[in-house]
């Protein structure tokens, strides 16, 4: 353990062996996951202690096995193979460290990346609160100096004194309001790269798996976050240097006065501190409903098409009011507790000056003060100004509260695992074209059946491939792992002999073409469009890749030919016009493999026609993967795979496909049935998926 403990300080971890019992593990909660030894010599990680009727349970993980394997083990099992040792492990990160998980030590890092404009503000912050101790010297010299003695000299003095310190705290309380709101500004762009970074690095399953709506709410927890360094935080913590010039001076005048300012102020402290869990739970439930809501209009707006197509209404109507409603009850039951606090704090805060006042007047009269009018007057100033930034310091608890759970929302979206490929060093070798998978295996997480099981193909470099199979069958899956959108597959999936996990991502699917059934097309002209993933593209190459799949002709018929604006969602255009400039865009960039994926499902036969005839252009030097329910846009692909509920059925060319593949066959016959059997022969079904198949090149 000691050994472990060495190695993993020397990798940047926070590491401490300890030996434990088994009642112990339940209290490590945030120090999990931690490495514990077994009898045997090894070492597995407690992932997780889980509570359960029969007492605890602990996950544990073995680093051998596989990485979704869990192994679950209660007192008895877990004391038969364990021997006690523990090794706590946290990986140490400085505040400084961009790359640590997102949270308030991260915020904090970003902020104290402009040190010297908060060493500024702090200086300036110093001055100003030694400023605002002249209208208290002010007020003192008035009933001490200038009123009993008639002294009209000294009035004028203060006077003019009172005006320059007016100005320059003016001035200096400008500039620190400027300063707070430029650094708060730059923390805040560095929040937003950080985050939009982040979440374009997550994989594709995260979106899968979570609504547009739930992603966007989480991230615009940013607001909250913006709001609270602008509004509460250096608010506060400026004021706060305040106290190093009151304090003392409170001190100063009167020690029993000023220990009595403190203790009510701590009082006030400890009252807001008692309202906090229940205030957090209600804000809570609250951020949540309110999620809820926003995701409930995103995906209206979203589908609108489909809510009017299908009539809708009512029901998303229905299912708002009730989201509403629900929002107003958590709205009310926050504000409840807000208000309950602030009823306890209201007459808390107004009594404290009242009682400082109180007593120094009780001391007054019992002669036992050395107060005088004037000082009890300064004195009661001074007690309001201190006061101001402590119970600042109360409120700045609650709104922590606040922002740490925004920030551990974010959190759940950004720190997600990113997708692997994307650290800028892997291979960055042009792409020839020839693909090749080995026993590749898959299955979406969360699921039971592999979308794709034991496929073996090998695609020569520039030929063109069509993979058919009915629905579900697995064909866009294939060629979602050739983009290299999931790692956790089995087998193997090599590009000119590379495996594909050692390639960039980004140049990997930078060399892919891909146009799918409903390609996304952005808001822009169609020349921008088109020409997306090449900004320095001229008009010429927008041109050519428009005309190379069949689009030109009806762009030039458009009254501003390619810049004509795209609305959001392509609305403006029919879906085969979408469709043609999807395929160009994808052209553009001139990708050594292609992927046609349901590309010509929208066209009509006019527009496919004229696509089919420039294919052979289109596919002149590179690898084409064409996957069309359309058989006969197939028949002179180079090879054809047949995939059968993710299993390889048969691959061939489309004469002997029809000869010795009844799946094939079948595909063939229910949508070309009135050709007749012409190009059919019963025979022998070959199943030859389930070897390693592989594909003649093309003939030059
Ligand atoms: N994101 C996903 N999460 C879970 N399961 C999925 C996901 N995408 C696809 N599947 C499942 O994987 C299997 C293969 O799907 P895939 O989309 O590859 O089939 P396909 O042959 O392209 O179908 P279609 O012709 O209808 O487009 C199906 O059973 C499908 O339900």
């Amino acid at each position: 353990m000691a050994q472990l403990a060495k190695i993993a300080r020397a990798n940047g971890f926070r590491a401490a062996p300890a030996r434990m019992q088994w009642d112990q593990l339940a209290g490590l909660g945030k120090a999990l996951p931690a490495i514990v030894r077994l009898r045997s010599g090894g070492y597995m990680v407690i992932a997780e202690v889980r509570t359960s009727p029969q007492g605890d349970l602990v996950i544990l993980r073995d680093p051998l096995a596989a990485p979704d394997a869990v192994l679950v083990l209660d007192e008895a099992r877990l004391r038969a193979v364990w021997d006690g040792a523990v090794l706590l492990v946290k990986r140490q990160h400085k505040v400084s460290d961009a790359g640590q998980p997102f949270g308030m030590r991260w915020v904090v890092g970003q902020i104290l990346r402009d040190s010297h404009l908060i060493r500024d503000i702090l200086l300036g912050s110093l001055f100003i609160s030694a400023f605002a101790v002249a209208p208290i010297i002010y007020w003192s010299l008035l009933f001490r100096i200038v009123l009993p003695r008639n002294s009209l000299d000294t009035l004028n003095l203060l006077v003019a004194g009172f005006v320059f310190v007016v100005v320059f705290d003016t001035i200096l309380g400008a500039m620190r309001r400027h300063i707070i709101l430029h650094i708060v500004s730059k923390a805040d762009i560095r929040m937003g790269h950080h985050v939009f970074d982040r979440m374009l690095r997550l994989p594709i399953g995260f979106f899968e798996t979570t609504s547009t709506g739930q992603v966007t709410s989480k991230l615009g927890e940013i607001g909250r976050i913006r709001g609270f360094l602008l509004n509460s935080v250096f608010g506060t913590l400026l004021d706060g240097v305040c106290l190093i010039v009151f304090i003392p001076v409170l001190f100063f005048v009167s020690t029993p006065l000023s220990l009595l300012v403190l203790a009510g102020c701590a009082a006030i402290l400890l009252a807001n501190l008692a309202f906090m869990p229940e205030l957090n739970r209600r804000h809570e439930r609250l951020v949540r409903a309110e999620r809820d809501q926003y995701s409930h209009l995103v995906e209206t707006v979203h589908g609108m098409r489909t809510v009017k197509t299908l009539a809708l209404d009512a029901r998303q109507r229905t299912l708002w009011d009730l989201l509403v409603a629900r929002t107003a009850r958590e709205r009310i039951a926050f504000g409840r507790v807000q208000n309950s606090m602030k009823t306890v704090m209201a007459p808390l805060e107004s009594l404290l000056p009242i009682t400082v006042l109180t007593v120094a007047a009780y001391m007054i009269l019992g002669g036992d003060s050395p107060f005088d009018m004037s000082s009890l007057i300064a004195f009661a100033l001074l007690t309001g100004r201190t006061m101001g930034p402590l119970l600042g310091i109360a409120k700045l608890v609650e709104r922590y509260h606040e922002a740490r759970g925004s920030i551990a929302t974010i959190a759940s979206v950004v720190d997600h695992p990113a997708e692997e490929g994307l650290s800028g060093t892997g291979v960055l070798t042009p792409l020839k074209g020839t693909i090749e998978l080995m026993d590749v295996g898959f299955r979406y997480p969360g699921t039971v059946v592999p979308a794709i099981d034991g496929l073996d193909l090998l695609i020569p470099s520039g030929s063109t491939i069509g993979i058919v199979g009915r629905s579900g069958s697995g064909k866009t899956t294939v060629t979602r792992l050739l983009q290299g959108l999931h790692a956790d597959y089995g087998g193997l999936i090599k590009f000119d002999g590379i495996d594909i996990r050692q390639f960039d991502l980004t140049h990997l699917r930078s060399s892919i073409g891909v146009v799918l059934q409903d390609s996304f097309l952005f808001r822009g002209t169609i020349r921008e469009n088109i020409g997306i993933a090449k900004p320095s593209c001229t008009l010429e190459d927008v041109a050519a890749a428009a005309r190379l799949a069949g689009a030109e002709e009806f762009i030039e018929r458009l009254p501003r030919g390619f810049d004509t604006m795209i609305e959001e969602g392509a609305a403006n255009l029919s879906g085969g016009q979408r469709q043609r400039i999807a395929i160009a865009r994808a052209l553009l960039t001139n990708p050594r493999i292609l992927i046609l994926d349901e590309a010509t499902s929208a066209l009509d036969p006019e527009s496919e026609a004229i696509l089919s005839a420039n294919l052979k252009r289109i596919a002149f030097g590179r690898t084409v993967i064409i996957i069309s329910h359309r058989l006969a846009s197939l028949v002179s692909s180079d090879a054809i795979l047949v995939l059968e509920r993710g299993r390889p059925a048969a691959l061939g060319r489309h004469q002997e496909l029809l000869a010795d593949c009844r799946l094939y066959r079948d595909l063939w016959t229910q949508q070309n049935g009135h050709l007749g059997q012409q190009n059919g022969h019963p025979g022998q079904e070959t199943s030859r998926g389930t070897g390693y198949v592989s594909i003649s090149p093309p003939a030059a």
